[in-house]
């Protein structure tokens, strides 16, 4: 999550046109140059706009880019778009450009289907909310945010579910072995995270 190392974590991408040539710096509304400073600079304003109001939305797709445009609106101008570019972390492959749209509108037509999560016990909701955070960081449908995103999304969706998240108790490093533990295997560990940071008292 924000402030996490992001050695070994970084995007590998060659030739990638959202960086300055030759660089892996992502161009940016500022047009910071420095990989740190924008580091800095992306997560002081993410934080400042988490604070806000985030816009509404039926919790759709939309709603979800909608999101995203408003966390990184001060520190990319594609915030709140798609990513037209192929990307990876570590042994991880993320969804082709190509079909990011289809697997979002099948990934969110499935959450309405599940009626946003509504009515479930807190082990159930948790272990939902893991499939559609699983399946959410698989498509990573933006160049970068997609962490964030994720959790502001699920803490809406919880919130709306009876079950709103105490993300004070998330612990980053928990929270990332967990979702690459699902992108690889199970969302055991994932659910176990959530069921977590919801408690048990419904
Ligand atoms: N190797 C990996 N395989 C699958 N998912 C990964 C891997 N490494 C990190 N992730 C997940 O990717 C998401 C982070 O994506 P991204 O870097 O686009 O978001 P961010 O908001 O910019 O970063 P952060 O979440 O670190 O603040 C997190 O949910 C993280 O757990």
């Amino acid at each position: 999550m924000a402030g996490s190392p992001h050695n070994q974590l970084e995007y590998e991408a060659s030739d990638d046109p959202y960086c300055y040539p030759g660089t892996t710096v992502l161009k940016n509304v500022p047009d910071i140059r420095d990989a740190a400073a924008l580091e800095q600079f992306e997560i002081a304003l993410t934080t400042q706009r988490g604070r806000e109001p985030f816009p509404s939305g039926r919790l759709s797709a939309t709603h979800y880019k909608a999101i995203h445009r408003h966390l990184f609106q001060d520190v990319y101008p594609w915030a709140g778009r798609f990513r037209t570019v192929r990307i990876h972390k570590g042994s991880s492959t993320f969804c082709y450009p190509e079909n990011i749209d289809g697997e979002m509108r099948t990934l969110f037509a499935w959450l309405r289907k599940q009626r946003l999560l509504q009515d479930l016990t807190s082990v159930e909701f948790a272990t939902a909310g893991a499939h559609f955070l699983a399946e959410l960081n698989a498509i990573h449908p933006f160049r970068e945010g997609n962490g964030r995103t994720q959790l502001s999304f699920l803490a809406l969706l919880a919130t709306k579910a009876g079950h709103p998240l105490r993300l004070r108790r998330l612990d980053p490093a928990t929270f990332m072995a967990a979702v690459i533990e699902s992108f690889r295997a199970s969302e055991a560990a994932l659910a176990a995270v959530v069921l977590d940071l919801i408690g048990l008292e419904n």
